[in-house]
C-alpha cells in the first residue's frame, strides 16, 4: 500500500508495543510507562491512512472493544484462508521454531479413537473465524470490515488488493501490471520493490513445504470446519469455496 504515498506504518517500537497490549488496552511496563493505543499512533495528516498489522487481534477477545474505544471508524482488514490449511500452515510455523514438537495428527484429536478434535489448540481454535466474528460484530459494522481471500491473494493478488483499495477509498493504482508470477518461488511478487527498481518477492518464511498429513485427518478437520464454514459465508455474504 505504500505504492499509493498516502499510507504510514507504525514505527517498529509502536508496532511492538501495541501488538504487547492485546493483553490491555492501558499497556504498562517500567520501561515504557502506561499508554493508550491512541497514544501509540503516529499523527496522521490529512489525506494519510495509518495502518497497523496484527494477526492476533482477530481472535483476541477484548480487542474489538478496544479498538471501537480507540475510534468506531477505523476500518478492519482481515485475511482468511481456509482453515484446513491455515491450522496446517501454523503448525509448519511451530515446526520450524521447535522441530521436537508431537506430529499435527496427535495435536488435533483430544482422542483419536473417538475422533473428537481439540478445539483449544490454537492452530484449530483460530479457524473458526465465524465466533472471532461474531465477537467484532459487537462493536463494528459488517461494512466496516473487510475479508480478503487468502486464496485469492496467491491466484489474483492485483483483483484482491482491488478490493483492499476499494475498501480503504483509494484509487485503484495497484494492478496487475505489478505482479508477476515466480516459477522458483511458486507465488506472486512485485516486479519492483517500493524504492528500487529489483523485483521482490516475500521472504523464507512465507511460502513454506507443509508436511504431509493424513487425509482422513484432513477430511475429518474439513468436517469439523464446514458449519463455522457456512456460518461465516452467511455473515459475511461471501463464499469463499472451502468445501
Ligand atoms: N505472494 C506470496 N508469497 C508468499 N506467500 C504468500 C503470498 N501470498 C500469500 N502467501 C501466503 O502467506 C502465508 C504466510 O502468511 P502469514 O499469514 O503466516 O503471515 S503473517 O506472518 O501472519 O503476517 C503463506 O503461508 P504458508 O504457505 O503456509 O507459508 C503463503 O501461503
Amino acid at each position: 500500500m505504500l505504492a499509493h504515498g498516502v499510507t504510514k506504518s507504525l514505527q517498529p517500537v509502536s508496532a511492538l508495543c501495541i501488538k504487547r497490549m492485546t493483553n490491555g488496552i492501558q499497556y504498562e511496563s517500567g520501561v515504557f510507562g502506561s499508554y493508550s493505543l491512541m497514544d501509540l499512533m503516529p499523527k496522521t495528516l490529512e489525506g494519510q491512512i495509518t495502518m497497523e498489522k496484527t494477526p492476533s487481534y482477530f481472535v483476541t477477545r477484548e480487542a474489538p472493544a478496544r479498538i471501537s474505544a480507540m475510534s468506531r471508524e477505523t476500518k478492519l482488514i482481515v485475511v482468511v484462508r481456509d482453515p484446513v490449511t491455515r491450522a496446517i500452515s501454523d503448525y509448519t510455523q511451530t515446526l520450524s521454531k521447535k522441530p521436537d514438537i508431537p506430529s499435527f495428527e496427535s495435536l488435533t484429536f483430544k482422542n483419536r479413537t473417538t475422533g473428537l478434535i481439540d478445539t483449544s489448540w490454537s492452530a484449530i481454535q483460530i479457524g473458526i473465524y465465524a465466533k472471532h466474528l461474531d465477537n467484532w460484530l459487537q462493536y463494528f459494522p459488517m461494512d466496516q470490515i473487510l475479508f480478503v481471500s487468502g486464496e485469492r491473494l496467491i491466484s489474483d493478488p492485483a483483483g484482491e488488493l482491488g478490493r483492499v483499495q476499494d475498501f480503504l477509498g483509494l484509487k485503484r493504482i495497484i494492478t496487475d501490471k505489478h505482479f508477476y508470477f515466480n516459477q522458483t518461488k511458486g507465488f506472486p511478487c512485485l516486479k519492483k520493490a517500493e524504492g528500487s527498481s529489483k523485483p521482490h518477492c516475500l521472504g523464507k518464511t512465507k511460502g513454506r513445504t507443509h508436511p504431509n498429513i493424513n487425509p482422513e485427518v484432513v477430511q475429518r478437520l474439513r468436517d469439523f470446519y464446514r458449519p463455522f464454514n457456512m456460518k461465516f459465508y452467511q455473515m459475511t455474504g461471501h463464499n469463499f469455496g472451502w468445501d
